[in-house]
């Protein structure tokens, strides 16, 4: 696992943007995958990434057009419309400023067929289902919670879980119901979610963490081992995952953990040159 280390959250955005038109710009189209799948996440930490990438694309330094996105969670019972559904987040922040094709766009429908139990489980099987067919995802980004869940997966949540029905944890209500003014009746309580397993069968992983609400949860994830309570910890197993994080939330690493990852990256830059040529790394 890799740990970029930047100064602010900014400046992640600026590294992960680079970072996910990079892979996109590199990507070399196969029969069993035509195009670059790109596994995207809401919240506030992603918000300089795609900015980054809303730049990037208008400066023409990366196009969406043959790239194909599938959202990690939705809200179940939120109105598609609704301005706090991810649905709506997606394409306020992102997707309208950019040229992705609408029929590349994959997202998880709360709302799906009458609500039941049985309706919603088709969903999320049938998203697996479509994620398999666009030849499973190239490059995945998530963020975390405070309490370390991915997606949401929250605590407890299988290390091998699959796309599904999510109830929250209550952490995870009280911390989203900063977007539902404060008000935690408001909060959605159940959610679809990609799980565990499908973060970990992409080829690479991207996890953002930043500001100290997070520190906890990026000491589990780099520090400890891998737990089914702070669900990030999987990614330790993962083949290829990078986080990025910034000085904040390094707060609980030890001295020597920032140093080590930070002699890494100056290792790396002396010995393999530019930014551009260590990242394909
Ligand atoms: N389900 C989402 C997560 O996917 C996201 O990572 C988290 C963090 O949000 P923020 O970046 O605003 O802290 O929010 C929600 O819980």
């Amino acid at each position: 696992m890799r740990l970029i280390i930047n100064e602010n959250k900014n400046d992640c955005g600026k590294w992960a943007s680079s970072h996910i038109a990079m892979r996109i710009n590199s990507f070399v189209p196969t029969r069993h995958r035509p195009k670059f799948v790109l596994g995207l996440p809401t919240g506030s930490t992603p918000l300089p990434t795609y900015n980054a990438l809303i730049r990037m694309y208008k400066a023409g330094e990366v196009s969406f057009k043959d790239v194909i996105t599938f959202n990690m969670d939705e809200y179940v019972g939120l109105p598609r419309e609704h301005p706090e559904s991810y649905h709506s987040f997606m394409h306020k922040n992102f997707f309208d400023h950019v040229d992705i094709q609408p029929e590349n766009i994959n997202m998880l429908d709360g709302n799906a067929g009458d609500k039941s139990l049985a309706a919603l489980t088709e969903e999320c099987r049938a998203y697996e289902e479509k994620i398999a067919a666009a030849g499973g995802i190239n490059l995945f980004m998530g963020g975390i919670g405070p309490d370390g869940h991915i997606a949401f997966n929250e605590p407890g949540s299988s290390l091998k879980s699959l796309t599904r029905i999510k109830t929250l944890a209550y952490d995870t209500i009280v911390a989203n119901s900063r977007f539902f003014d404060n008000d935690i009746e408001k909060v959605p309580k159940m959610a679809l979610t990609v799980g565990v397993g499908t973060v970990m069968a992409s080829d690479e992983v991207m996890i953002l963490i930043t500001g100290f609400n997070k520190a906890m949860a990026l000491h589990m994830c780099i520090e400890e081992g891998i737990n089914h309570m702070w669900t990030v910890s999987c990614i330790q197993e993962h083949a290829k995952a990078v986080v990025v994080c910034d000085r904040d939330a390094t707060m609980e690493l030890k001295v020597k953990t920032v140093k080590y990852f930070e002699g890494l990256l100056e290792t790396e830059e002396k010995l393999m040159g530019g930014d551009e040529e260590r990242k394909k790394i």
